[in-house]
């Protein structure tokens, strides 16, 4: 059998099965289906199609090897998608994959590329490592025409199966205790309030961890040694050290994350705001060296590292070096 696409005027689809979703638009109040696939034209429904700019309807017959846009789009995301996002039903020939639960978005980027080289393969992503929360739409499938051939469905699929990772998945958060050491000899004898320690404590619980504790620390070196040192004896998954990250004699953290041996990824990252951030490890632990933009600039680097280092990844030099690149967000 050869497919069949046939045009039937308005006027003489009264009782016909539509093909697929039919989109209204009126700006600024809705973008959407006025009619969906499988609705059967009523008498009433004429002026409505008429005031959408649909004179004429199609009626489908699929032919073997060939697939609905909806079913090819389904295809698409199942191929691409992990086990922490789900589908949504097709709407439009679109079909959204959503995630399940907070999390580290990640996508293979070549393998995406990869699925948009198939001829009129869609598959629209946000970008690796952003973080997404549960119901939020991280990924979008689709094809261009309304009859697809399932040939290049199984390129799609073949490009997916070559990996021996989803396209696009989001790893969860772990639920981690966070050491927070507060320097500033301004805020230790009192002089000016903490504006540093509620900032932090809000990002980390936005996340679903928690802050074991906040120990305040006057700008001399052991004292900040000793403030890390004790909160990773004590089982912290992490400890932000925050302030006196830049060029002043008092500026002491990077010098007493250093002195403690710890591995220093990175002192400096180029991205702004958080220029003056050090990534280091001690005993494995991540020790971030939080610079004072961080009280005030709402997104910074911190907030690329946080999430990467709730979901259980290691940050390397490799990528802080990359962050130049479109990494000037304000300064
Ligand atoms: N000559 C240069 N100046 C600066 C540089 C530079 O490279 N050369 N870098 C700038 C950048 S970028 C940043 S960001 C800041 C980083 O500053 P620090 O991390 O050293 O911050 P502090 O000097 O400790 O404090 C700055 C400012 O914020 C107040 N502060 C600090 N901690 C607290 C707290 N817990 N609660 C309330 N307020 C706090 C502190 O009193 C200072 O007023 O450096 C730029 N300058
Ligand atoms: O560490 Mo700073 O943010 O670049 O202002």
């Amino acid at each position: 059998m050869k497919s069949s696409l046939k045009e039937v005027h308005v006027s003489e689809a009264v009782g016909l099965v539509l093909a697929h979703d039919l989109t209204q638009v009126l700006p600024g109040k809705y973008k959407g289906p006025l009619f969906r696939k499988g609705h059967v034209v009523r008498g009433e429904d004429i002026d409505d199609l008429l005031s959408i700019g649909k004179e004429h309807i199609y009626v489908m017959d699929l032919a073997e090897g060939e697939l609905h846009e909806n079913d090819a789009a389904r295809r698409i995301a199942a191929a691409a998608g992990g086990e922490n996002l789900r589908m949504s039903p097709p709407k439009e020939g679109k079909v959204n994959l959503i995630a399940k639960r907070d999390g580290l978005l990640k996508v293979e980027a070549e393998a995406v590329h990869g699925v948009n080289h198939v001829d009129q393969a869609v598959l629209s992503t946000l970008k690796t490592d952003t973080p997404v929360t549960e119901g939020q739409i991280v990924a979008a499938a689709r094809v261009i025409p309304l009859i697809y051939p399932e040939s290049r469905t199984k390129e799609v699929e073949a490009v997916a199966e070559s990996r021996n990772k989803p396209l696009v998945d989001l790893i969860p958060y772990r639920k981690c205790n966070a050491g927070v050491v507060i320097t500033g000899s301004e805020v230790y004898h009192g002089r000016i309030r903490d504006k540093f320690g509620p900032v932090v404590r809000e990002k980390v619980e936005s996340y679903g961890s928690t802050v074991m504790g906040q120990i305040l620390a006057s700008d001399d070196k052991e004292r900040i040694m000793n403030g890390i040192r004790s909160f990773v004896d004590q089982g912290a998954d992490f400890v932000l050290v925050t302030g006196g990250m830049s060029v002043d004699p008092d500026d002491r953290t990077p010098g007493a994350i250093t002195a403690l041996g710890a591995e220093v990824v990175s002192y400096g990252t180029p991205m702004l705001p958080g220029s003056m951030l050090m990534v280091a490890y001690y005993r494995g632990v991540p020790v971030l060296g939080l610079p004072g933009c961080v009280i005030h600039d709402s997104y910074t680097s911190f907030d690329l590292f946080l999430p990467r280092i709730l979901a259980g990844e290691r940050i390397t030099r490799e990528e802080i070096v990359s962050l130049g690149y479109g990494g000037l967000h304000s300064c």
